[in-house]
């Protein structure tokens, strides 16, 4: 394991932030951190980085090395009145390093940033300051990386394009990568792990596939005339267009495809429905 988080504490005050959290990631994982607003899952990732100190409980960071974890919290910290070079110059130098113009253009190459803007970053998109600060981050190559919250505020276009650079560092540069959000759909596309939080406990864990499923009350199916299924009358049912929303159970649904198909309705898809209620729930 890269990263072992051993019954964690912390409160603030009166407050039990965190309520003895364990936590595993290996080399090349993408580990989720699923919360509401509020839950813990900043103070979480600023004890794992060693911003703050915990009550009680250890981090174990296998790596060795300079820097064995990198990290965003809450938003890229960056210089908004330099330029992404600037940048990047400004904090190889404050962490012992002396690039070369190419080691830099090659970083912001790396995080898939134009190597040819001089304007201050202050003027580049939510994504683009995501990717400069993974850049920062990656300095010193780090065996781990911490993001928080790193799709908020980006369009569906910056989500895909921030995903497939995360994906990448796990597999390329088998990263152990660790990244909260309070938004699963953001979670489930990119994450092997999973980790629900609430109110500072971890209620959940395990693969993402196995918690969705598990957690999952009904399915849509899409296809031609689905309305017109007899099958589907046995079933409790909302039609929204060419799509059924099912409540079925993940082992009824071969049967139930089958039942579709017999009377020649062919699926085009089937989307698991989660239940939001039953995945914050106490086990
Ligand atoms: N320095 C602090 N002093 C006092 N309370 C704090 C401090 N930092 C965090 N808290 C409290 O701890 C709780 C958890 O906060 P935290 O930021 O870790 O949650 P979060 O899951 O990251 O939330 P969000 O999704 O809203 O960012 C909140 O009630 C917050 O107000």
């Amino acid at each position: 394991m890269m990263l072992v988080v051993t019954d964690l504490c912390k409160s603030y005050g009166k407050l039990q932030v965190l309520k003895s959290v364990n936590m595993q990631c290996k080399a090349g994982d993408i580990c989720g951190v699923l919360g509401a607003n509020g839950a813990g899952k900043t103070t979480l990732f600023k004890i794992i980085l060693g911003l703050v100190k915990p009550d009680s409980g250890r981090v174990n960071l296998k790596a060795q090395g300079i820097k064995p974890i990198g990290g965003i919290v809450e938003k890229p910290a960056l210089y908004d009145y330099l330029n992404a070079y600037d940048n990047l110059n400004l904090f190889c130098k404050s962490q012992g390093l002396k690039p070369t113009a190419t080691d830099i253009y090659n970083r912001l190459q790396q995080v898939g940033l134009p190597i040819d803007r001089t304007d201050p970053v202050r003027n580049y998109s939510m994504g683009m300051k995501q990717r400069l600060g993974i850049a920062i981050a990656l300095l010193n190559n780090p065996k781990s990386l911490i993001l928080d919250e790193p799709f908020s505020g980006l369009d569906p276009l910056g989500i895909s394009a921030l995903r497939k650079l995360i994906i990448d560092l796990a597999e390329k540069q088998h990263l152990a990568i660790l990244i909260s959000s309070h938004i699963i759909d953001e979670l489930s596309k990119i994450c092997n792990t999973l980790y629900v939080i609430k109110e500072g406990e971890i209620i959940k864990s395990g693969s993402a596939q196995d918690i969705i499923l598990e957690n999952t009350t009904s399915f849509s199916f899409s296809a031609p005339n689905i309305k017109l299924s007899e099958a589907l009358k046995c079933y409790d049912v909302k039609f929204k267009g060419e799509i059924a929303q099912v409540s079925v159970s993940t082992n009824q649904v071969p049967k139930l495809i089958q039942e579709l198909s017999e009377e020649k309705i062919f699926i085009t898809s089937c989307v698991p429905e989660l239940d939001m209620d039953k995945l914050f729930q106490y086990p």
